[in-house]
């Protein structure tokens, strides 16, 4: 059992929050609501929370080296160079780089990161109906290089999701979380391209219920995965493929959206979570659904901030 302690640091109107990235440079966490359509800056240091609404379902979040206050997000079909300050509610600016799947109007991106090389990875998925109910094998992983190329890496995906890299980048972990599967690739890192996908944990195998969602690694080349109505933060150990750890969110929220280590030390893990498509008893029940939270005491660090994209 997990030594770990969980505290709400923010909760307000949040639908579902994804796609947590820490940045190091400001000791801050930008996140997503997806439903919400909106793009939302945590501040430690002071608890405080700003939001800015978007037009459309915000799905990932990740800073552009070097350009203050500019980030690629993803909503909907497309990717956007953005631009906030970070606490107005003003969007500064907003351009459309990139669209895709025209021919399947209701697919939508999802989770999004960059590798250790600062490339982007975004996934899509299927029309959902119900929290894991979608349409099968209608999405893709997309890689956004340097050049502003846009590559298809993976196809037939149910519900794109969370993604990391090892340390030495030669491994890629993946979820599809209508798969019920983390899947580890090799990864050859110069050419960015994933090879050789196995299963690296099952979750039916284990008698675990819910959907993998998002995702984060630590220094010690191990996974922490949110599970989406399932209420648990696994912590998985790469080599072996088994589980090492749970942190249980049981009667506080079920639907866990995803992770990342933040802090000083980058020792505390930021967790995402959803109040949205909940039963009328989990909405009795899990009142903490929603908040953004954060688990100290968890054995672990993260390996530096969120990655940015380098252009
Ligand atoms: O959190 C996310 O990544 C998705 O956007 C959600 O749609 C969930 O994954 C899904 O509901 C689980 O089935």
């Amino acid at each position: 059992m997990s030594r770990s302690n969980i505290e709400v640091v923010f909760k307000d109107d949040i639908l579902l929050g994804e796609g947590p990235h820490w940045v190091e440079e400001r000791q801050d966490l930008i996140y997503v609501d997806i439903p919400g359509q909106a793009v939302h800056r945590f501040v430690p240091s002071t608890g405080k929370d700003y939001k800015v609404q978007m037009d459309g379902r915000t799905t990932f979040i990740v800073p552009v080296e070097f350009k203050p206050n500019t980030y690629l997000i993803g909503i909907e079909r497309s990717i956007y160079e953005f631009e906030w300050d970070g606490i107005s509610a003003d969007v500064f600016k907003l351009n459309k780089m990139k669209t895709v799947e025209e021919d399947f109007p209701k697919n939508r991106f999802n989770d999004g990161k960059c590798d250790p090389q600062g490339r982007l990875w975004a996934g899509t998925m299927g029309y959902e109906t119900d929290p894991g109910v979608v349409e099968l094998e209608k999405g893709h992983l997309y890689k956004l290089d340097k050049n502003n190329q846009l590559s298809t890496l993976v196809d037939k995906i149910g519900i794109s999701n969370g993604l990391a890299w090892s340390t030495d980048s030669s491994k890629f972990f993946y979820i599809d979380s209508v798969s019920f599967t983390v899947d580890v690739f090799d990864f050859d890192s110069t050419a960015g391209i994933p090879s050789n996908r196995q299963v690296l944990f099952d979750l039916k195998k284990n008698g675990i219920a819910g959907l993998a969602d998002g995702m984060t690694i630590d220094t010690q080349n191990n996974i922490w995965v949110a599970l989406h109505s399932g209420g648990k933060v696994l912590h998985i150990d790469t080599t072996a493929g088994s589980l090492i750890e749970t942190i249980d969110f049981s009667n506080r929220a079920s639907m866990l959206t995803s992770v990342a280590f933040g802090g000083r030390y980058l020792d505390e893990l930021y967790v995402t979570s959803a109040n949205y498509r909940l039963t009328p008893e989990q909405k009795s029940l899990e009142t903490d659904s929603g908040a953004l939270f954060k688990v100290t005491n968890v054995g672990a660090k993260g390996v530096g901030g969120g990655i940015s994209y380098r252009v």
